[in-house]
């Protein structure tokens, strides 16, 4: 398959680190940061998932900077105190009082499954909270447990509505897992935008120019200047593009509608903050939290016609899929998870790449922390 044949190439400049170690380093140095251990390890293993399925924006690379700047800065807390505000049967609330958003939706994933177990269906929202990195690691938390699971997040605003070009929504992940008779669930995890931030970053870690029509400025032009825009996002001067892309005639709308059902879900059940309240800084220009909403919703399919049942039409549904005729020049047809699947096995045996200006934070961390590692990438 040309897509694994040409994996490692991709890599090329990376040091790869195993899977036990990276997992351990990140939860060391959030434990070193602040975090409680019990929630180090959660979100050691939200981001250490992110590194395996092979999504390189959301995992190392969120640790420093977002992650551990943002409590260095005094804007994110580090011990995350979850308040149940309702609890109602099927569905709850909860405010996770500007602490640590692995850890929220975790704790709220694991209630929704609670939820679904007895009623066939628990949904859970939370308030308040932070950035809780990639969405498919809580949707999957129900796959595991034998059922569907759906959830979505808000964040810092992004994307610019169709037929406007200033950054109103956040890149609203709407992420669903769907269990099936194969090695792996179906999951689809993906931002609402036709890429998101932390792509643009991995394009500047590794010196490349964006592609057309990921990013837009105020004149309605695309940018491809990826460094620029990254600071650009910030102050607003950029917008990125929902998917389907710019205008109307490749269906850009219904992207934007998307990020937009996020946004409502991710703020309105809950009486949370949406939009420009997430910009994380005030009037003055002085950063401040970024009070982030989540939902979380889980299935049981033994509520409706069976686990079984499930598996075998899903799975069904994905081979037929993979079966149908190829486009020339190509060579497979994926379905939604099967790529981080494949990573994984890759990953399992040689690594995770971890990219030279990566490296170097993991020093700069490993020092500051006085953490016992050392590198082989060091001695080049
Ligand atoms: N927490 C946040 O605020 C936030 C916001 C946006 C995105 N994210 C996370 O960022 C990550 C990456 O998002 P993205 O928008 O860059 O995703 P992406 O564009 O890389 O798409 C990934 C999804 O598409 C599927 N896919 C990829 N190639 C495919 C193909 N050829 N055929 C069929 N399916 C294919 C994958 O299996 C996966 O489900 C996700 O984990 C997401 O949750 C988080
Ligand atoms: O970075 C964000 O604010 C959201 C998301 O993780 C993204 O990469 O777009």
């Amino acid at each position: 398959m040309k897509y694994m044949d040409e994996y490692a190439e991709h890599y090329k400049d990376c040091a790869w680190v195993g899977f036990e170690e990276l997992e351990k380093f990140m939860e060391e140095a959030l434990i070193h940061a602040g975090v409680p251990a019990p929630d180090a390890k959660i979100i050691g293993d939200v981001l250490i998932e992110s590194d395996k399925r092979g999504i390189d924006s959301h995992g190392i690379g969120r640790l420093k900077p977002i992650y551990i700047d943002r409590i260095d800065m005094g804007i994110m807390n580090p011990v995350t105190e979850i308040e149940v505000i309702k609890d109602k049967d099927a569905t709850a609330v909860l405010d996770a009082h500007n602490g640590m958003g692995h850890v929220a939706g975790y704790k709220a994933m694991e209630m929704a499954i609670e939820k679904a177990k007895k009623y066939g269906l628990g949904m859970v929202v939370v308030r308040n909270s932070n950035h809780y990195g990639i969405a498919g690691y809580f949707a999957t938390m129900a796959t595991k447990a034998g059922m569907l699971g759906i959830t979505g997040t808000n964040a810092r605003p992004s994307i610019a509505p169709t037929n406007g070009v200033e950054n109103m929504l956040g890149t609203n992940p709407l992420t669903f897992g769907l269990p099936t008779d194969e090695e792996f669930p179906f999951v689809l995890d993906c931002a609402t935008s036709v890429t998101q931030r932390g792509k643009i970053e991995v394009y500047g870690r590794a010196g490349k120019a964006l592609p057309a029509g990921w990013v837009l400025d105020h004149e309605g032009k695309t940018r491809t200047d990826t460094q620029q825009v990254l600071e650009d996002l910030t102050t607003g001067k950029a917008a990125l593009t929902p998917l389907g892309g710019i205008g109307e005639v490749t269906g850009g709308y219904k992207g934007f509608g998307y990020a937009t059902v996020v946004e409502i879900l991710s703020a309105a059940l809950q009486d949370g903050a949406w939009m420009k309240a997430l910009n994380g800084f005030d009037d003055e220009h002085k950063a401040i939290p970024y009070p982030l909403g989540h939902f979380f919703i889980a299935i049981d399919p033994e509520h409706f016609m069976g686990l079984d049942t499930f598996k075998r039409i899903a799975g069904s549904i994905c081979r037929e899929l993979r079966a149908s005729k190829l486009a020339p020049g190509e060579d497979y047809i994926f379905t939604a998870g099967e790529k981080e699947y494949l990573s994984y096995q890759f990953r399992k045996e040689h690594g995770c790449p971890v990219p030279p200006s990566l490296q170097k934070v993991m020093v700069t961390l490993r020092d500051r922390f006085k953490m016992n590692y050392s590198w082989d990438f060091e001695k080049k």
